[in-house]
């Protein structure tokens, strides 16, 4: 028998209970691993354990593989119509809609997070990406293409098969709607491995999408390491695609697994150093809000964060000293707290990484203008922290450090900055802030990395494509764009009249 976790919230911002299996999500079961083995789940806020869930090994994913494969061939695929696949997906979203503040506090619980983001932004961001890929089920369609008169030649943008995601712990609920909804809306079955450290809103998630009635073996869940569950994934030889978001390293071994194995297609969304442009011109007052949201969001541990803060010579006091009231105004604490703006990094390794980070600052001469200490004895907390007088090959200003830590830097002129904020092997997002339009278009137009946001920062959307040029990522999530990660093109020729 799988255990059950329940837990009941009684605070200001959710009093209810969650209660939900706490196994291996296999076609359409709960069920244990093979070898029975458990995992504990740390509260970020207080370094408590808050209950341990099952996880698998490369058995379980054999065993999950193959069902997968059997719900394909006989209920999903191209057995099932796109307008079914669609009413399966609002179902869920409706779901999901009426635990909205159970899947937000759970979210909570789970990295720390502040329950009006996990609310307003992730769980609402998750609803508005299952119903925007279900709006997409029943119009995924080929063209017609004319070559000669004899014959009748058209595409088909069919399911690929099963799919296997990996997702990382910044946004776990978020972050599996991006992968879910659109390779569900496509056709595909797919095998979900949340992060080992936030694996709690995806059992939630599975125990939904079970009430909503999918066919067992369309959606799977494996908790488990990245050694044990994720790399026998990117391995396997009958997992024909692969979508992997998380650090750039792990982005190169699972590249490397598919090239080894059975050649799986692979989108990676990795890592960022996003820069974020203050031009002279900007509304000052505007821009220190949208760039202390850059930096501070989710506690900086966000892959577009805006951590190299680019100020013009010219109102780079100014700003700097606006940005730094700001940054002392940010509350920092309990995440059930209504007024609370940012909460607790993710696991001790995360904490010890950021503050290593503050250290290889501190060493290579760079100004610690506020913040860089630890906050509480208790659980992952960290000062929001601000560099200034910072070398371009420091590490502070090379490396996506994860953490609420911003580098804030001088620029010149418009060719300064922009050689400046194109110096990175990374190039995910940017932001820039000016009055002028002409210039600022022109600039985001310079700008390396996949998204540019003008006058604003950390926006994202069901239907706008995300994500990176360079060593930031391979393939776009979000938008029409990700159906592309989800379908395999078929061209059919139907001859009437050539003979040879
Ligand atoms: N782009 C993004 O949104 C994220 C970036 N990161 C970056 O990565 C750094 C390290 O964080 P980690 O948790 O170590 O990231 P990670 O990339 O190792 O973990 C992300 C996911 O990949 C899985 N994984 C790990 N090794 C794997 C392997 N060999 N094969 C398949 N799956 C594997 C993990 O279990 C997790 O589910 C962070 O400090 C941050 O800079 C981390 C999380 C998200
Ligand atoms: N910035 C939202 C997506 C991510 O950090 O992975």
């Amino acid at each position: 028998m799988v255990n059950t976790f329940t837990h009941e919230f009684n605070n200001a911002s959710f009093k209810g209970k969650t209660s939900f299996p706490v196994g291996l999500y296999i076609n359409g079961e709960f069920v244990k691993g093979k070898k029975g083995q458990m995992t504990d789940v740390i509260d970020p806020t207080n370094a408590k354990k808050i209950t341990s869930v099952c996880v698998a090994t490369k058995e379980d994913v054999d065993i999950t593989v193959k069902a997968a494969q059997k719900a394909f061939d006989t209920q999903w695929g191209l057995n099932c119509p796109g307008n079914q696949r669609s009413k399966l997906l609002l179902k869920l979203a409706d779901l999901i809609e009426q635990h909205e503040d159970e899947m937000a506090a759970l979210e909570v619980l789970n990295t720390g997070k502040p329950f009006h983001w996990a609310k307003d932004g992730d769980v609402r961001m998750a609803l508005d990406t299952f119903r925007y890929y279900a709006g997409w089920a029943d119009k995924i369609s080929g063209k017609v293409i004319e070559t000669t008169n004899e014959k009748f030649a058209y595409t088909r943008h069919e399911p690929i098969g099963v799919v296997g995601q990996i997702i990382p712990w910044n946004f776990p609920f978020m972050l599996l709607s991006w992968k879910v909804a659109p390779a569900l809306a496509c056709g595909n079955c797919i095998i979900l491995k949340p992060s080992e450290f936030t694996p709690l809103t995806a059992l939630l998630f599975a125990k939904l999408a079970h009430e909503a009635g999918f066919p067992p073996g369309v959606i799977n869940i494996l908790n488990g390491t990245g050694q044990n569950v994720g790399q026998p994934i990117a391995e396997h030889m009958n997992i024909e695609k692969i979508s992997f978001t998380g650090s750039t390293l792990t982005g190169r071994k699972i590249m490397e697994a598919a090239a080894k194995s059975n050649l799986k297609s692979v989108t990676l969304e990795l890592g960022g150093k996003s820069p974020n442009i203050i031009f002279d011109d900007a509304d000052i007052d505007k821009a220190v809000n949208w760039a202390s949201h850059g930096v501070y969001w989710n506690v900086g541990q966000c892959c577009c964060a805006g951590t190299r803060i680019f100020v013009q010579e010219n109102v780079y006091d100014e700003f700097l000293k606006k940005f730094t009231e700001k940054t002392k105004t940010v509350q920092v604490g309990d995440p059930f707290a209504q007024n609370t703006d940012v909460g607790a990094l993710i696991s001790d390794i995360q904490y010890n990484r950021v503050l290593d980070f503050i250290d290889s600052g501190k060493k290579d001469g760079a100004t610690v203008h506020y913040g860089g200490e630890k906050l509480k004895k208790e659980g992952y907390w960290i000062q929001p922290t601000i560099f200034t007088n910072t070398r371009p090959d420091m590490k502070i200003v090379q490396e996506e450090i994860f953490g609420p830590v911003c580098v804030i830097i001088k620029f010149k002129d418009d060719a300064d900055v922009i050689r400046q904020a194109n110096d990175t092997s990374y190039g995910l997002a940017a932001a820039v802030f000016s009055r002028d339009l002409d210039r600022a278009l022109q600039t985001a137009h310079k700008l390396n990395a996949g998204t540019a946001w003008v006058n604003c920062v950390n926006q994202l959307h069901a239907q706008i494509p995300f994500g990176g040029f360079k060593q930031s990522g391979i393939g776009r999530e979000l938008g029409e764009y990700a159906l592309e990660n989800y379908t395999a093109i078929k061209a059919v020729h139907v001859n009437f009249g050539h003979t040879i």
